[in-house]
């Protein structure tokens, strides 16, 4: 494990670790998995615009997203099942974030119950929220997470239903025997795709978020954004903060990468609440460059479930400080003192 120097070195060693519908499940995206793709090579075209003899020294990593501390604008996106990478699932994922003061956003369908979750994590827990068509169930999953002690919801728009994934499709997918939401009541959960069809409501619109906060004083994100107008009627709608996600390539092929629609989502938000994003972070270089095109932090997907793979915490643990490593050289590099000195001049696109 400590051979892997990168998070491609990392998810090859995962790769190996897993069965080929389970590698599918969590490597696949819908479609063509063209969005899929372009995530990652949208960070391939930008080029770095570095400062020297900034005197800018070691750089200060930490930063503060909605009242709390992070050690680095680094967070674990919500992952459904971390249970199918390793047998302690959220609860090795939770020790390994905690231990470097990162905040973990647990998925709706977690496989590991939320106090256990909390029991062993002093970072920010906030909950995935999937809004069920029976809001009492989703009503009973936010309570009990408020009870735990998480500190906001994540609201999950991007997904009226479950997107069309033909990995999963051509392999029949279903959950391995024992992997099961550890935080909804009992029910048939074995395939994702039609659980994902049938239960998910399909009919939600803004008042979401108003219902959400009359059932809760946690504070409220939108995970899902892609657009402008839609961040702006996030914030109207009284979203305490936007995560710029096509939810990794999964739900609809065809929309653009994150990272090109930050921009004008960040513009629309305008300093309203804070904006993260996550889809196709593999280095130190994407969150500076993320970072400068305007993201508060960003969030961090399928290495996390190889991390686990490969090692359940300590894999965590590796996949997180090679990301932090990796951030620490390129601000150093580009005489980037601190997270709120990137900004627009240090990247350039299409030289
Ligand atoms: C296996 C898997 C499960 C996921 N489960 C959820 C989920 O339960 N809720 C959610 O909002 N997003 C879910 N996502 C999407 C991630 O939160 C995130 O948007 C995406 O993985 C980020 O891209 P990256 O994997 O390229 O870093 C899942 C993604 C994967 C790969
Ligand atoms: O796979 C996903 O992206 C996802 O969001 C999900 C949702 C429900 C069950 C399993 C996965």
């Amino acid at each position: 494990m400590n051979h892997a120097l990168t998070l491609d070195d990392v998810a090859g060693l995962a790769r190996a670790r897993l069965s080929p519908p389970v590698w599918d499940f969590v490597a696949g995206g819908a479609g063509d998995e063209r969005t899929l793709a372009a995530n990652r090579d949208v960070f391939d075209r930008v080029w770095l615009r570095p400062r020297v003899l900034t005197g800018a020294g070691r750089p200060g990593l930490g930063t503060r997203v909605l009242e709390a501390d992070w050690a680095a604008p680094i967070g674990v996106a919500p992952l459904a099942y971390h249970t199918m990478a390793h047998p302690e699932g959220e609860a090795a994922t939770a020790r390994a974030a905690g231990e470097r003061g990162l905040p973990l956003v647990v998925s709706t369908f977690a496989g590991t119950a939320f106090e256990q979750i909390a029991a062993v994590t002093a970072a920010p827990l906030w909950l995935q929220v999937y809004c069920f068509r029976d809001r009492a169930t989703t009503r009973a999953v936010v309570e009990r997470a408020e009870r735990a002690g998480f500190a906001a919801l994540v609201l999950t728009a991007d997904t009226p239903h479950l997107g069309r994934r033909l990995r999963d499709v051509r392999n029949g997918f279903v959950l391995p025997p024992g992997v099961a939401p550890a935080n909804l009541a009992p029910g048939d959960y074995a395939s994702p795709a039609a659980h994902g069809r049938d239960e998910l409501d399909p009919d939600l619109d803004w008042s979401v978020i108003g219902w959400l906060r009359s059932i809760t004083a946690l504070p409220v994100l939108v995970k899902g954004v892609l657009t402008g107008e839609d961040a702006r009627l996030a914030v109207q709608a009284g979203a305490a903060g936007v995560i710029v996600s096509n939810h990794g390539g999964r739900q609809l092929d065809g929309v653009p990468p994150t990272l090109r629609v930050l921009p004008e989502v960040v513009q629309a938000v305008a300093g309203r609440g804070p904006v993260l994003l996550d889809g196709g972070v593999r280095r130190g270089t994407d969150v500076l460059v993320a970072l400068a095109l305007g993201a508060d932090a960003v969030l961090l997907g399928r290495p996390v479930l190889h991390g686990l793979a490969i090692g359940g915490a300590a894999g965590v643990g590796r996949v997180l400080d090679i990301l932090v490593e990796e951030l620490t050289d390129a601000m150093t590099l580009t005489g980037t003192g601190s997270v709120k000195d990137a900004g627009p001049a240090l990247v350039r696109e299409q030289w």
